[in-house]
């Protein structure tokens, strides 16, 4: 009998110190959650609560880890490309190892030595203005005047044949510290009737956006998808690409997106949009829809 009730009392003493140990990681993670969300920064105004929320929630960090996340590996040329689709349509995918250490390295040594402004946005009319929806610093740094801009534009062009990347903008940098965000937005450009933009009607508007990581946050500075239910958090070789528009070349509803508020470190991107007018996608589709992630697949 009393062995029955010790064995009854240290199992009681088992349960209660699991417990504790559950109830005191629980609760971390929620008072963790929730000291982020009330960290307060220049233009949080700018981000709802729940969008916030998304951005801190640590689960979203590795998306391969996902029962239903598809994972391709690619042979270009001889050369390896890994994919992770994390939407199939409209299509949002990361390239993992995409660029070269030296690459990277290179790129960062540019930015160095350029100087980084604070960045500012364009209204609906196409002109610019400082706003506190975006709290970065950047610079534009041109393929014809600098190699080390070339170089990657190279690799893109080189990895990613359904896409003719000599048909963009100027690939652009930014750099964000801690508190610098980018509230949710899309890239698609629309202006009023009447605004001209010369480089609008020579090569369209954006059609996919390219994004390089040269820099990973130490906490915060995801990018946020709402309608994918996704944070990308690519690491500093990565670079991550979707489509700005449908398949009939009008803008797509699904890709709004944000740069997640840095907490600590710094987060340093590039960008290259790439514009519309003459890519050959839009000679195979014309579709009142998205376009499929197949379309990066395949090898042409
Ligand atoms: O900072 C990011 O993660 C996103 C940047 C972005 O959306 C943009 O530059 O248009
Ligand atoms: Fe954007």
């Amino acid at each position: 009998m009393r062995t029955l009730l010790s064995f009854f009392f240290s199992q009681l003493v088992v349960i209660i110190l699991i417990n504790f140990y559950y109830y005191g990681k629980f609760n971390f993670t929620i008072k963790s959650m929730w000291r982020k969300n009330e960290i307060t920064f220049s233009g949080d105004e700018y981000w709802d609560e729940w969008e916030r929320d998304m951005c801190d929630n640590p689960d979203k960090d590795e998306t391969w880890r996902y029962w239903d996340s598809l994972c391709f590996r690619k042979f270009q040329n001889f050369e390896e490309v890994r994919i992770e689709v994390l939407s199939w349509s409209p299509p949002l995918v990361i390239y993992r190892n995409f660029f070269t250490k030296k690459q990277v390295e290179s790129y960062l040594q540019l930015l160095k030595i350029q100087s980084l402004e604070e960045q500012e946005v364009v209204d609906e009319k196409g002109k610019p203005f400082i706003s506190k929806v975006r709290v970065a610093n950047g610079t534009v740094t041109p393929f014809d005047q600098y190699p080390e801009a070339e170089s990657l534009l190279n690799t893109a062009s080189r990895l990613i044949p359904a896409i003719d990347f000599s048909i963009s903008e100027d690939i652009s940098a930014l750099s964000y510290n801690p508190g610098g965000h980018y509230a949710v937005h899309y890239d698609y450009l629309e202006y009023e009737e009447g605004s001209d933009d010369e480089f609008m009607n020579e090569f369209g508007n954006r059609m996919a956006t390219f994004i390089m990581v040269f820099k990973k946050a130490t906490s915060g500075g995801g990018t946020l998808f709402p309608s994918f239910g996704t944070v990308v958090r690519a690491d500093a070789g990565d670079a991550f690409l979707w489509f700005d528009s449908k398949e009939n070349g009008e803008m797509d509803m699904n890709v709004e997106h944000g740069g997640c508020p840095v907490y600590d470190g710094q987060k340093v991107i590039s960008t290259i949009w790439v514009r519309s007018y003459g890519q050959r996608l839009f000679q195979e589709h014309n579709r009142n829809r998205s376009f499929d992630a197949d379309v990066l697949l395949r090898s042409y």
